[in-house]
């Protein structure tokens, strides 16, 4: 995998980055610039939603928007996306795929906002109130697993990435399919198959074996983060937050 594996709408090649480049990425703008994880979440949900309301994806039924997330980072960016979309009107609801009480950290930061919000949020431990089936009939965004997967998914995660890939709607996964190993694109288990990859700051070099649109969004991390690390980041968004990327 190498930098020409992805070009912008020109032709122009986009640099892919392994999940451990990502991490370091994220270290070096977290500890060296002061650019948090918070500030950068925000940037993950607002392009999340940006993606999902774009194709009219949302106008095609009346059914919610169900947000599948998980208690990582990419967890965290779904419900803030979940949040844009409830401010739209739009019908939106949250399946967590562990008890509310197991959720931590800036997850539960995202999370406390949707209940004050009164987004309605289920979770896969409540058994009783949650049907897998009838909440994932409208579009999907799949927030449950992102480049911390280690393993192929387990326990009621791997139950919801089933559901959604049974449902013939539109699955919109953020950063990289749940499932699918960020660096090699690999699935050792159940993994989506999304419509529409949003994928932040530099693709994943995985995602070069998926399938589906792919769309890049800015976080706002600064050339001097790609300099330090030696990573030839280019600047893919030139006076844009999105750009749609393609496998060359
Ligand atoms: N600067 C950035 O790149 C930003 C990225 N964001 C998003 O954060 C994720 C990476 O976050 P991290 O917390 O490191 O990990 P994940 O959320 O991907 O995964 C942890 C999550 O997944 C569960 N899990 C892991 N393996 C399994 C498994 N085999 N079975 C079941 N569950 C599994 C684990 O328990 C956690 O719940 C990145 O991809 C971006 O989407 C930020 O939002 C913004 C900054
Ligand atoms: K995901």
């Amino acid at each position: 995998m190498n930098s020409s594996t992805f070009v912008d709408q020109d032709g122009r090649p986009v640099t892919a980055v392994t999940a451990e480049e990502m991490r370091a990425i994220d270290r070096v703008a977290v500890e060296k610039i002061g650019l948090d994880l918070p500030r950068m979440m925000e940037h993950a949900g607002r392009g999340l939603a940006d993606a999902v309301l774009r194709d009219g994806l949302t106008g095609q039924s009346d059914l919610p928007v169900t947000v599948l997330a998980g208690n990582g980072g990419n967890g965290g960016g779904g419900l803030a996306c979940a949040r844009h979309l409830a401010n739209r009107s739009l019908p939106v609801e949250v399946v967590l795929d562990r008890a509310r009480t197991e959720v931590d950290g800036v997850t539960a930061e995202q999370l406390r906002i949707l209940e004050a919000m009164e987004v309605p949020i289920k979770s896969v431990d409540s058994g009783a109130d949650l049907d897998i089936d009838t909440a994932l009939e409208g579009v999907v965004v799949d927030a449950l697993i992102g480049y911390g997967l280690t393993g192929a998914p387990r326990g009621a995660a791997a139950e919801l990435i089933e559901a959604a890939n049974d449902k013939p709607g539109t699955v919109v996964s953020l950063d990289v399919p749940s499932g699918v190993n960020a660096t090699t694109g690999e699935a050792s288990g159940a993994a989506i198959a999304p419509d529409l990859t949003a994928t932040l700051a530099l693709p994943k070099t995985g995602l070069a074996a998926v399938g589906g649109d792919l769309l890049l969004f800015d976080l706002s991390i600064p050339p001097a983060v790609y300099d330090r690390l030696d990573i030839d980041g280019g600047r893919p968004f030139g006076d844009k937050f999105e750009i749609p990327v393609s496998r060359a």
